[in-house]
């Protein structure tokens, strides 16, 4: 019985750092893993060689499921400690199913037989982290992967970009460390090919009856990316609030339109904001001065108890170590970068949201430079 197997590792994101809505993303040392096994025979045993050394850890949670039309079975570890029942059926599980996308894409309409998809995950979700854009990364690479279909990481931000249309998130996690995004202005047709909605691109779950119709491709070349400097002293401290907030929600309470004054202020320090992470020795006042927005987190407010004060209540003047502080992508998480001192960051912020009512876990993170690896296993 022939058998092939990869892992692939994914970071998790945190978007805006501030001003910089929609645009910058920064990847963190938090990885999202799929160990997968292509066994070509349908008799392949049902546990992974790769799976027995991996799943004895006793804060997670495990589970499995297969379906044979498509050929593909998920066990599911969770070591996020959400609460938020993963999926395992492949049609439904958003990684499967945007890997499926792709392959649909290249008129392949099934896993080879047999895939088997083991998902690692200690990405809280919902929480601003950046969970969905690194699960739609892991997805459009193991189509690629498994798929054979030698799609470069560019193409593959089109396809992201398809399902997860903002480009901060996405981009960190393929490209690994911080970047600032930008989506190309399309040709009319494409802009249609880039609207259809997200129903059609990845289909409701047809019971298993394959429809057999060709899902709509991206255009080339909707998303790009720089890569910024990063300070080599400059760490994150993520403070993460006990309750999930989707990004849809969060999306949701913005305007449709901002004033001048609003709008130049944040251009003021989004253009600040690459030159003041990317400088060593980082200058604590600059850094502070140059992550504030006035764009998402002041709305974002009545959704996060106590955030414009969990904001206002630190400074480089009032915290040693502090640099900055934000909300991580659309929250609930905090972002804090400090340099040191960071357990006492961490519990001046969580001491925050407690007196709200709201317990939370920290993490010390650092920017994860690689982005999405992939790895195949020799035999
Ligand atoms: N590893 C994963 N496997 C399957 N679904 C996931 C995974 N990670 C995230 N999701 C889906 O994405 C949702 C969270 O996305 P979102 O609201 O954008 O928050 P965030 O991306 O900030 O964590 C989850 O509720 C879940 O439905
Ligand atoms: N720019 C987006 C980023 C959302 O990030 P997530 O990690 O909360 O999914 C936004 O601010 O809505």
């Amino acid at each position: 019985m022939a058998s092939s197997s990869f892992v692939i590792r994914t970071p998790c994101s945190s978007a805006n750092i501030g001003p910089g809505f929609d645009v910058i993303g920064l990847a963190l040392s938090l990885y999202l893993e799929l160990e997968v096994t292509i066994t070509s025979s349908t008799s392949a045993s049902s546990t992974s060689p790769l799976l027995s050394s991996s799943s004895s850890s006793s804060s997670s949670s495990s589970s499995s499921s297969s379906s044979t039309s498509l050929h593909c079975s998920i066990t599911h570890e969770d070591l996020s400690g959400s609460t938020e029942e993963i999926s395992l059926d492949p049609e439904v599980n958003l990684i499967t199913r945007v890997a499926l996308y792709v392959l649909r894409c290249h008129d392949q309409r099934t896993f080879p037989v047999h895939t088997q998809v083991h998902i690692r995950n200690p990405i809280p979700l919902g929480r601003g982290l950046g969970s969905s854009g690194t699960a739609v990364v892991a997805g459009v690479t193991l189509g690629n992967e498994v798929g054979r279909l030698g799609l470069s990481k560019d193409r593959l931000l089109d396809y992201c970009l398809m399902i997860e249309r903002h480009p901060d998130n996405v981009a960190a996690s393929l490209f690994g460390g911080f970047v600032g995004t930008y989506l190309n202005e399309l040709q009319p047709e494409d802009v249609a090919r880039k609207e259809i909605p997200l129903s059609e691109v990845l289909p409701e779950p047809a019971g298993g009856i394959d429809t057999g119709s060709k899902p709509p491709e991206p255009p080339i070349g909707i998303g790009h990316y720089r890569k910024f400097p990063w300070a080599k002293e400059i760490k994150a401290v993520a403070i993460i609030p006990d309750f999930m907030l989707p990004t849809a929600n969060a999306r949701g309470v913005l305007p449709q339109s901002y004033t001048r004054a609003d709008v130049v202020f944040n251009l003021q320090r989004a253009a600040l904001l690459p030159a003041a992470l990317g400088h060593s020795p980082p200058d604590p006042d600059t850094i502070y001065l140059a992550m504030q927005d006035k764009i998402h987190q002041p709305y974002r407010r009545t959704l996060i108890p106590g955030l414009t004060e969990i904001l206002q209540s630190l400074n480089p003047r009032t915290q040693p170590g502090l640099l900055g502080i934000c909300l991580s992508g659309a929250g609930p998480t905090i972002l804090a970068l400090a340099t040191d001192h960071f357990d006492e960051i961490a519990e001046r912020i969580s001491n925050r949201f407690s007196s709200q009512g709201i317990a939370c876990q920290w993490k010390l993170l650092e920017p994860a430079e690689d982005g999405t690896t992939v790895e195949w296993q020799r035999r």
